[in-house]
């Protein structure tokens, strides 16, 4: 099968979750399902941009260092005065960051420039009509969209959510991802390994995964290749979740649980074009979508990159799904196999548009994954790539 194929089966056996409201705090990181219209201007009125005192620039047009203006300072306006005396011509009102420049006032004097007298107030430098005044709406202008359907909602969003007054936003709930992991062989990291034994990692790393597309994540990481004990394990939670991720037990070994369990009740396993990640299952049991991955680490964070992640995040609503791709030029020749697609991990240098690779293609070489910045996608009818050659990279 296709790597497009299979990707395209990933997407099609998720489904999206529903979309609630969800106080702001809470929606970092997902994609907001609905246009943001402000209902209000921003800034909301014409305030000042510096501590100072609010003028009609016409009344101070002479002031120099040498030729001082005085005026008496007849209110004091600090930010959050909500209402606003009139500035009288011939006046000036001390005024602060933020606080609504009164009617009549059309420039604000920093306090540098002036003695910060309170009852009088000497100005030494003549600002010219406008300066420091921010304007009602230069910013956002009421019933603008602030924010579209399907944008990621990162601090600066949900910064601006809040400033135009919005408490709660319109999300897909973020889907419930069970991630099991299978093999006789781990052992969690913090106890003692005997030989013929792993720390277990591809549980932490898929969930975290998840949880960086933007899906919660519960972790299950100790099924042994046992198919009861796999069973046994999903059953309580199969309710709970809107995926199963797995990862080992789905290639041709003698002890294949998750095969083993699923095949035959709703998951199909077969072999994708693709290096790493060749053997993969997907279906539903009992009704949940499932994802069985290869076991090797590589291999199980390559797979979601490439069809879990994709698919997740547009069944979460967001516009732009996928990672951001790139053309970079290639620093040293590679390999790969004919007729399967190969993904291998390097180093983009973003100034010299280049890309490098970083360990081989050998998919339990986890290290060199941790430091790799992107993923390189040969095609499949590539099967040398000299130095030099153009290549499509994924940035992680
Ligand atoms: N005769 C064949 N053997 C293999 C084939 C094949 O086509 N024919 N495919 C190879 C490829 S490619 C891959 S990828 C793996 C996939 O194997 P499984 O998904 O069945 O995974 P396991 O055998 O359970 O584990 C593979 C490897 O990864 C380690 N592992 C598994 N889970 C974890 C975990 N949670 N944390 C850390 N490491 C894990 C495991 O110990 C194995 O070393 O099959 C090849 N074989
Ligand atoms: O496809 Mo396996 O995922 O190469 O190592």
């Amino acid at each position: 099968m296709s790597v497009a194929e299979h990707r395209a089966r990933v997407a099609g056996v998720l489904g999206a979750p529903p979309v609630e409201r969800r106080p702001v705090a809470d929606c970092l990181g997902l994609a907001l399902a609905e246009d943001l219209v402000s209902p209000i201007p921003l800034p909301p009125f014409d305030n000042s941009a510096m501590d100072g005192y609010a003028v009609r620039a016409a009344d101070v047009a002479s002031a120099t260092p040498d030729t001082p203006v005085s005026l008496p300072v007849a209110e004091d306006v600090p930010a959050g005065r909500t209402d606003s005396p009139p500035l009288r011509p011939g006046t000036a009102h001390r005024i602060m960051t933020g606080a609504p420049v009164p009617p009549g006032a059309d420039a604000v004097v920093p306090v540098e420039d002036t003695d910060r007298g309170t009852a009088t107030v000497r100005v030494d430098v003549a600002p010219s009509p406008g300066a420091h005044v921010r304007r009602a709406g230069e910013d956002v202008v009421a019933g603008a969209v602030v924010l579209p359907a399907g944008v990621e909602l990162g601090p600066a969003q949900l910064g601006l959510a809040s400033a135009v007054g919005a408490a709660e936003l319109p999300v897909r709930r973020p889907p419930r991802v069970l991630v099991l992991s299978t093999g006789s062989e781990l052992v969690e990291p913090g106890r003692p390994l005997l030989g013929g034994q792993i720390y277990e990692s591809n549980g932490v790393m898929l969930a975290s995964a998840v949880r960086a597309a933007g899906g919660e994540a519960e972790l299950l990481r100790f099924v042994p290749d046992d198919v009861a004990a796999l069973h046994a394990a999903l059953a309580p939670r199969l309710g709970a979740v809107d995926l199963v991720l797995t990862s080992g037990g789905v290639s041709a070994g003698a002890y294949e649980v998750v095969k083993d369990a699923l095949s035959g009740r709703g998951v199909e396993f077969y072999k994708v074009a693709v290096q790493p990640g060749g053997p993969q299952g997907l279906g539903r049991y009992a009704g949940v979508p499932v994802v069985a991955l290869p076991g090797n680490p590589v291999s199980a964070l390559v797979s979601f990159e490439v069809f879990v992640r994709p698919a997740l995040r547009a069944a979460m609503g967001f516009a732009e799904p996928d990672r951001p791709r790139r053309t970079a030029t290639l620093v040293e020749s590679l390999r790969s196999p004919s007729a399967r697609r190969q993904y291998r991990r390097g180093r983009y240098d973003a100034g010299a548009v280049t890309v490098a690779p970083v360990g081989g293609p050998g998919s339990h070489l986890l290290s060199a994954l941790a430091t790799a910045n992107c993923l390189l996608e040969i095609p499949e009818e590539v099967s040398e790539l000299p130095a030099g050659s153009e290549v499509t990279v994924l940035l992680l």
